[in-house]
């Protein structure tokens, strides 16, 4: 049985720095909403997971999970148990009896709320696994614009190396674009090192159309991601959505030369669910993307699941069939 770790074989790429504001680019925008509904439909059909594979792939995914907390009644003891979870994704016997007792396994990052960085920073230390901060007055946006910045500037202070920006939706109910491009600018130079994720909460944002222009106006103002939704809006990610920012991806990286990374969260709860996503990155940018420098899921309650499914490898159903490394 394969011992190896999961592979990260790629260099990273160099950080997006932004372009100018370019309505231009913008202009092109074709989202035919009938075909991208037929292109998400196909996509939980694939049958581009083996199921010898499948193993492996729901490893990968834990790779990619931001590990989430965002509750009103989050406690330094919650965080702290989320932190633990985020180090030890999987529990020791069940590796073992997967045939892979000493892979190293953590979650992509941890994502909390501002006032939880610090508890989070304090029990990640050591891990390697990075702290992802919500800010910029999540989930609504609505808190002033330097209050926003300094929301930024605070978390990054605390030990945030990540920061989950939420957008103002306004701009673009308004085709206000220059006004969000600035915007978001702001947040990036406020984030620093701190790479920025830019949340679209696409399920205010009224036609794909939008989701497509605003995708790109994020990524020309230096997001590092573009993420779909906070988790907390009506609609959040669904494979349309996401097929539309993804398609964004590819025409910036096109234009530009720079690798933008996508998170799809709120609502990711199943196993399968997170195949679906992987299949997404594969096949419409290529494996790359599937990586978690380029690709988070970002979930409350999804480890759970793919842990259930994991016990059918090695005990259920699936027990007969081999890990083998994603690689
Ligand atoms: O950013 C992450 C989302 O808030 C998580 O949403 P979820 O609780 O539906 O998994």
């Amino acid at each position: 049985m394969a011992t190896a770790t999961l592979p990260h074989t790629h260099p990273l790429p160099e950080r997006n720095p932004g372009t100018p504001f370019d309505p231009g680019a913008l202009e092109g925008a074709l989202v035919n909403k009938s075909a991208v509904e037929r292109r998400a439909a196909t996509l939980p059909t694939r049958r581009t997971v083996k199921k010898e594979w499948q193993a492996a792939w729901l490893l990968h995914a834990i790779r990619t999970i931001d590990l989430t907390t965002l509750s009103g009644d989050d406690t330094p003891g919650t965080v702290r148990r989320l932190c633990a979870k985020a180090r030890q994704p999987v529990r020791p016997e069940l590796l073992r009896d997967l045939g892979i007792p000493h892979l190293r396994l953590t979650t992509g990052a941890v994502c909390v709320y501002h006032e939880m960085v610090p508890v989070a920073v304090e029990a990640l230390e050591g891990s390697g696994i990075p702290v992802a901060a919500v800010s910029t007055g999540f989930p609504a946006g609505l808190n002033p614009h330097r209050l926003k910045l300094q929301e930024i500037e605070a978390s990054v202070a605390a030990g945030a190396s990540e920061i989950d920006i939420v957008i103002s939706r306004r701009h673009v109910l308004t085709g206000n674009w220059k006004a969000l491009y600035q915007e978001v600018r702001d947040f990036r130079e406020a984030c620093g090192p701190a790479h920025m994720k830019s949340i679209l909460a696409v399920g205010e944002l009224g036609t794909l159309k939008n989701v497509y222009k605003a995708s790109m106006v994020c990524m020309q103002a230096g997001s590092d991601f573009i993420k779909t939704s906070t988790g907390k809006e009506a609609i959040n990610a669904t494979l349309q959505n996401s097929l539309v920012m993804v398609r964004a991806i590819r025409a910036f990286y096109e234009q530009t030369g720079y690798k933008v990374g996508f998170k799809p969260a709120g609502g990711i709860r199943s196993a399968k669910q997170a195949l679906d996503w992987l299949i997404l990155m594969k096949e419409e940018l290529g494996h790359e993307w599937m990586q978690p420098h380029l690709f988070r899921i970002g979930a409350s309650a999804l480890l759970n699941d793919i842990e259930r499914q994991l016990e059918h490898f090695a005990y259920g159903r699936y027990a007969s069939m081999q890990y083998q490394p994603l690689g």
